[in-house]
C-alpha cells in the first residue's frame, strides 16, 4: 500500500533539502531548499557564479552535496537517471567527435531505457539534414541542437537544460522553445538555466533566482517583477534638460537621459511624478510601466549585493 508520505515524495519531481556544496571557501550552493512539481517549466536565473550549474550537477548526480539531500522522483539522482526518467543538456558536455550526428543520436537512443526512434529525435531537433556530418565539423549552434537531441532521445519525465540556447540563432531558438513547450504540454517537467531573461519571461511558469548559492526569489515572472517593486517612468522634455534637478527627484533608483527623452526607475512612481511637476517642467508622452524581468532581476540581485557589502 502507498502511504501519503510516499505519494507526496513521488509528486515531487526534484527535491532539495538544505543542500550545501562548497569548493574550498566558495559556497557554490548554500542551504538550498526547493521542490519542483510535475508539469512545471522552471527557469533558473542568477548572475555568473550564482551556483546554477552546480545546482544542476547536484540534481543530475554529477556532484555530491556536502550536506543536505537531493531527491529526484523520490529516489537518488542516479536511480532516476538509470530508470530513464531524466534527460539532460549540459553546458560543458563534450560530444564524441569522430562519429556522425546520426551515429551519436542512435547511440543515445539505444542507451535510453525508454528510447525514441533516432530519426524522430533528429527531426524534432532540426538536425536531419546534418545527420551524416561528423560531430567535430559542426557549428556552435548545430552542436547545441545535437545536445538537445541527446537530451530528448527517450521519453524522460524531467528535462534539465543548462543554458540551452547559447550560440543558437533566432530561428533556432524559436524552434527550440516551441519543441520544449510541446514537451511541457505532454506533462514533462522542464528545468532550464539561462542568462536570456526574455526567454525565462516568455517560457517559464516559475522562475527561481539564485544568488551566491541561495534562493533569492521563487515565483511566476509577474511575481518576481512585483517583488522588485520599482517602476519605469519615461517622458520627453523640451529645451535644456537639468539633469541635476532630475537626479534630485525622490525614490529614484536609476536615471537615463538620451536626447530629449528621460527614462527613470522609481520605487514610488506616484511620488516621483508628483515631484517632477513640482520642478516646473512639463513632461510629454509620460509613460509609467512595471519593470521587465531583466530589470527586476538586476534590481533584486543588486539590492542583495548592497545588503551583503
Ligand atoms: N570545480 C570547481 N572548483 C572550484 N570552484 C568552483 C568549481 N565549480 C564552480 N566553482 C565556483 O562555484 C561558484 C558557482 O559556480 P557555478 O558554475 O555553479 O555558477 P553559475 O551560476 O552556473 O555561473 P555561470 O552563470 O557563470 O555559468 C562560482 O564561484 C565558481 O567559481
Amino acid at each position: 500500500m502507498t502511504t501519503t508520505a510516499e505519494t507526496a515524495a513521488t509528486a515531487t519531481v526534484v527535491g532539495f533539502d538544505q543542500v550545501t556544496k562548497a569548493y574550498g571557501d566558495v559556497r557554490a550552493v548554500d542551504g538550498l531548499t526547493l521542490a519542483l512539481h510535475p508539469g512545471e517549466t522552471v527557469a533558473l536565473l542568477g548572475p555568473n557564479g550564482a551556483g546554477k550549474s552546480t545546482t544542476l550537477d547536484l540534481l543530475l548526480g554529477l556532484k555530491h552535496a556536502d550536506s543536505g539531500t537531493v531527491s529526484v522522483f523520490g529516489t537518488s539522482p542516479r536511480e532516476a537517471i538509470v530508470a530513464g526518467r531524466v534527460g539532460a543538456m549540459l553546458q560543458s558536455g563534450g560530444l564524441m567527435e569522430e562519429v556522425t550526428v546520426a551515429e551519436l543520436v542512435r547511440l543515445a537512443c539505444d542507451l535510453h531505457p525508454r528510447r525514441y526512434k533516432a530519426a524522430d529525435v533528429m527531426a524534432r531537433a532540426g538536425i536531419s539534414q546534418i545527420a551524416d556530418r561528423k560531430v567535430n565539423k559542426l557549428s556552435g549552434g548545430q552542436a547545441q541542437r545535437v545536445r538537445f537531441a541527446l537530451a530528448t532521445a527517450g521519453d524522460s519525465d524531467l528535462i534539465v537544460l543548462d543554458e540551452p540556447t547559447t550560440g543558437m540563432d533566432v530561428s533556432a531558438r524559436q524552434a527550440f522553445w516551441a519543441t520544449m513547450r510541446e514537451q511541457a504540454d505532454q506533462g514533462r517537467t522542464v528545468l532550464f538555466a539561462t542568462h536570456y531573461l526574455e526567454e525565462a519571461d516568455a517560457i517559464a511558469d516559475r522562475v527561481l533566482v539564485l544568488h551566491r548559492g541561495r534562493l533569492l526569489a521563487d515565483g511566476t515572472a509577474a511575481e518576481i517583477k512585483a517583488k522588485a517593486g520599482a517602476r519605469r517612468i519615461s517622458f520627453d522634455l523640451e529645451g535644456v534638460i537639468d539633469e541635476t534637478a532630475l537626479n534630485g527627484l525622490p525614490f529614484l533608483t536609476a536615471v537615463d537621459v538620451s536626447g530629449q527623452t528621460v527614462r527613470i526607475q522609481s520605487s514610488d512612481a506616484d511620488a516621483t511624478v508628483h515631484a517632477l511637476y513640482g520642478l516646473g517642467v512639463y513632461p510629454r508622452n509620460l509613460e509609467v510601466a512595471g519593470l521587465g524581468l531583466e530589470q527586476a532581476f538586476v534590481a533584486i540581485t543588486e539590492a542583495e549585493e548592497a545588503k551583503q557589502s
